[in-house]
C-alpha cells in the first residue's frame, strides 16, 4: 500500500474529520478559489464532500454561497438543460459556454467541465487541444473524461501538460449505445476490470475519479485501494464524496429520475405555481398592481 493509501485509511477512522473544522472543505473558513490540492488535503483529513452539477451563473452562485467545494459543469446539461434524450450529442461549444457561465458565478468552488463525446476518443492530441480550449477560454480548473484502461492515455498527456483530470468509470453514459443504463461491476469478471479501470485513472495522474452505478462493496473497495478520492453517484455511501444531478436534487428534472437520486425539493411544483399565479393574477387584471407601475 502507497503511503497516501495509507493516511487515506487511517483518517477514515471512526473518529472523523480533524477537529480543525476552519480548514473544511465544506464549511470551512477560506474563501479563494478551492484548488486540486485542497480536495486531497480533505480526504486525506477523511472528510466526506459534496459535489454538484451546475450549468449557469445564477444557479452556480447558490450553491457557491451554499459552499459547495466542487461543482461540475457535466454534460448531463445534454439531458437536462438542452432537450437531448441522451450526453451523446452535447457538443464542445455547448460545454464551453456554459462552463464560462459557471466559473463567473462562484468564487469558491473549483470548477470542473465534462470533455463531451467525441471531444477526446480520437486520442490524446484531441483531448489536449479540447481540454486547453475549456481551459483557457472558459477558465475551470479542472476537466472530466470518461473511461478507464481506454483512457488512460489521454489522461496522462492532459496532466502531463498542467490540467487537472477528474476520472469517470464504472457506468460512463456517453457510451449508453454500447452498454445502456445498467449497474457496472457485478459479477467477479467485471469487479476486477472496475479495479483495473480505477488503478489505470490513477497511475495516469488523475487526481480524483467519479463511480457511477456500481455495487457499493465494490465502489467501498476501489475507495480502499485508491489514494486519490472516489466520487460516489449511484455507488452507496462508502465513497470519498457524492455527486448529484442538481435538477434531480432539486426536483426539478421532469420524467423518470434515478433511482439513486434523493429529491431535496420540490422546485418543479415551486416553479409551476408561481407561472400559474402569475398568469392568473394577468388574466385576471391583478397584476401589475400600484406598485409596480410607474408614471
Ligand atoms: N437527470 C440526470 N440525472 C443523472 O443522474 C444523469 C443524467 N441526467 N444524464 C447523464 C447520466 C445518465 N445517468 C443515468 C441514466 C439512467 C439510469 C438508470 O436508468 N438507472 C436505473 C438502474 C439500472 C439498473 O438497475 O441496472 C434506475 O432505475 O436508477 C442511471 C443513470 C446518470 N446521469
Ligand atoms: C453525473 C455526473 C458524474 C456527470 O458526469 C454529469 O453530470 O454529466
Ligand atoms: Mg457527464
Amino acid at each position: 500500500m502507497s503511503l497516501q493509501a495509507a493516511q487515506k485509511q487511517s483518517s477514515t477512522s471512526p473518529a472523523g474529520p480533524s477537529a480543525d473544522s476552519s480548514k473544511a472543505l465544506y464549511g470551512g473558513k477560506s474563501t479563494r478559489r478551492i484548488t486540486v490540492h485542497d480536495i486531497a488535503a480533505a480526504t486525506e483529513r477523511g472528510e466526506k464532500w459534496p459535489m454538484l452539477t451546475a450549468y449557469d451563473a445564477m444557479t452556480a452562485s447558490v450553491f457557491d454561497e451554499a459552499g459547495i467545494p466542487v461543482m461540475l459543469v457535466g454534460d448531463s446539461m445534454g439531458n437536462v438543460h438542452l432537450g437531448y434524450e441522451t450526453t451523446v450529442p452535447v457538443t464542445m461549444d455547448e460545454i464551453a459556454m456554459l462552463s464560462a457561465a459557471v466559473v463567473r458565478g462562484t468564487k469558491r468552488a473549483l470548477i470542473v467541465a465534462d470533455l463531451p463525446f467525441g471531444s477526446y476518443q480520437e486520442g490524446p492530441v484531441q483531448a489536449l487541444r479540447n481540454a486547453t480550449r475549456l481551459i483557457k477560454e472558459s477558465g475551470v480548473g479542472a476537466v472530466k473524461l470518461e473511461g478507464g484502461e481506454r483512457s488512460h492515455e489521454q489522461i496522462r498527456l492532459l496532466v502531463e501538460a498542467g490540467i487537472p483530470v477528474m476520472g469517470h468509470i464504472g457506468l460512463t453514459p456517453q457510451s449508453v449505445n454500447a452498454m445502456g443504463y445498467r449497474v457496472q461491476g457485478r459479477g467477479e469478471e467485471a469487479a476486477q476490470q472496475l479495479l483495473r479501470d480505477a488503478k489505470a485513472v490513477q497511475d495516469a495522474g488523475a487526481f480524483a475519479v467519479v463511480l457511477e452505478l456500481v455495487p457499493a462493496e465494490l465502489a467501498a473497495e476501489v475507495t480502499r485501494t485508491l489514494h486519490i478520492p472516489t466520487i460516489g453517484i449511484g455507488a452507496g455511501s462508502g465513497t470519498d464524496a457524492q455527486v448529484l444531478v442538481y435538477t434531480d436534487m432539486v426536483g426539478l428534472t421532469g420524467g423518470k429520475v434515478p433511482r439513486f437520486t434523493k429529491q431535496y425539493a420540490n422546485l418543479r411544483q415551486v416553479l409551476g405555481d408561481a407561472a400559474k399565479e402569475f398568469a392568473d393574477e394577468v388574466v385576471g387584471g391583478t397584476f401589475p398592481a400600484a406598485e409596480h407601475t410607474f408614471h
